[in-house]
């Protein structure tokens, strides 16, 4: 097992990053490779701890997964299907495995997988997502931590979702590309990573429209094909690098990011007294003089982001005066308020919402990565601390970021990794 040790910059991060592929995009889209078999070239793809478990996932299904770590390309060719089953090892590691369900239900009518694993962060049922299934004429059955799923022929239906889940409305979008008939997603996820799978549908032959509404419909039923595709940025990434900018009083610039997908981030930032402007490489980022509190509240897109939420509370633990962060779309999303207050932040928990008290400094201590964006959250609060922080439990944050320490220390960070 491996930790982080970090010790806090007094001058603040300065140069240029690049941020990565996102995650979150690339993902879904890897499982939409399953609906061809055809070759599917994916570029701008990141050596991330879950795109390596995604990759097992296809392999074991059958696919032939190519991945060129310079290049950044993965490349997948599902020309058989030998399995529709994944194993637990493989699932248990994320939320994205399920996303093989809507692939594999459309591709070879069958589907056996574990319930999804993932960040810890609430209960995360898949109700909606067997709810979407059923209306298509899926059968499913629970048992021994398997889901299992049936359909001689999917067809079109009206799917209302009672709260736009991410991973339901990817789920429905891949298996209603080849259902007969006309499918639409109301109350659908209007996420930027639903609109990049949706654009990756549509190079390989799908009909959709309405994607990053609230209304998704698909023309289902179309002969898939290969596609070439680039995965937009990660904006969970780039935010990240804005509030290391900004805890640090730094000076950056982010490049490979598209700003619209970070607005609710910059005008949380812009609160905070935090200046961003657009420049030829991409974002500036910088700080003159304290951060300020403010009330944050998370939302689906394009509300302020969940995955956000945690690491712009490292931001608020040393801004001036009081700040409010309300989490609304995890019930157990508060893992790393303990952690925080270890390294001397003053925080409680009311419910859904936690009361932060900005403090001047905070100081190294010993933490634990609890999921990966509190793992997050931790680093950020390390940055800027006084001395030196330790944190374990590293292999939460790999899930999602890429080679985020040697990024930071091109940055000037004190950051390096080391054996527990
Ligand atoms: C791999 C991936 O893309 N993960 C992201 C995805 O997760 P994920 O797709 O799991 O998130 P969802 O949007 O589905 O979950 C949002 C809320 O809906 C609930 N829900 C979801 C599905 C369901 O069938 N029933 C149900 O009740 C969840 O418990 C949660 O309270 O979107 C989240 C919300 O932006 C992000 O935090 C995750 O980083
Ligand atoms: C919660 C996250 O990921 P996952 O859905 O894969 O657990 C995340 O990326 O912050």
């Amino acid at each position: 097992m491996e930790k982080f040790v970090i010790t806090g910059t007094e001058e603040g991060l300065h140069g240029r990053v690049k941020i990565s592929g996102a995650k979150n995009a690339v993902l879904p889209i890897l499982a939409a490779c399953l609906l061809t078999e055809e070759v599917c070239e994916i570029q701008n793809v990141p050596p991330l701890a879950d795109v390596r478990h995604m990759a097992e996932l296809l392999t074991e299904l059958g696919a032939r997964v190519e991945y060129d770590a310079a290049a950044e390309k993965m490349c997948v060719q599902a020309t058989e299907l030998t399995h529709v089953e994944g194993a637990y090892e493989t699932a248990r590691k994320m939320r994205a495995s399920f996303l093989a369900a809507g692939a594999l239900l459309a591709r070879c009518g069958a589907a056996r997988l574990p319930l999804p694993g993932g960040c810890q962060i609430g209960s995360r049922p898949i109700d909606l997502h067997l709810k979407g299934f059923h209306l298509m004429g899926a059968k499913s059955r629970q048992a021994h931590g398997m889901v299992e799923l049936q359909a001689k022929a999917l067809r079109g239906s009206d799917i209302y979702l009672d709260f736009p889940s991410v991973g339901a409305t990817e789920n429905i979008l891949l298996a209603a590309t080849r259902a007969k008939g006309i499918t639409t997603i109301e109350n659908a996820a209007a996420e930027p990573e639903i609109c990049d799978l949706a654009d990756f549908l549509r190079k390989m032959g799908a009909e959709i429209e309405g994607d990053g509404t609230d209304t998704i419909t698909i023309r289902g039923g179309k002969e898939l094909h290969g596609a070439v595709h680039r995965v937009i940025p990660d904006r969970m990434e780039a935010g990240t690098f804005l509030a290391a900018a900004a805890i640090t009083g730094g000076d950056i610039i982010l490049e490979n990011v598209q700003e619209e997908h970070l607005k609710p981030v910059l005008a949380k930032l812009a609160e905070c007294n935090i200046k961003t402007e657009r420049t030829a490489e991409g974002i500036r980022v910088w700080r003159r003089g304290r951060l300020c509190g403010v009330q944050v509240k998370t939302m689906p897109f394009p509300g302020f982001p969940t995955d956000m939420q945690a690491p712009f509370m490292s931001l608020l633990a040393v801004a001036k005066g009081t700040s409010v962060m309300t989490e609304t779309i995890f019930e157990n999303r508060f893992s790393h308020v303990g952690e925080l207050q270890r390294m001397g932040a003053n925080i409680k928990i009311d419910s859904r919402s936690a009361v932060i008290e900005g403090v001047e400094t905070l100081t190294g201590a010993k933490v634990r990565a609890t999921d990966l964006r509190a793992g997050a959250a931790l680093i950020l609060s390390a940055l800027a601390a006084k001395g030196e922080t330790e944190i374990s439990d590293i292999y939460h944050i790999e899930r999602g970021y890429d080679r985020i320490d040697e990024k930071l220390r091109r940055l000037g960070a004190d950051i390096r990794r080391e054996e527990e």
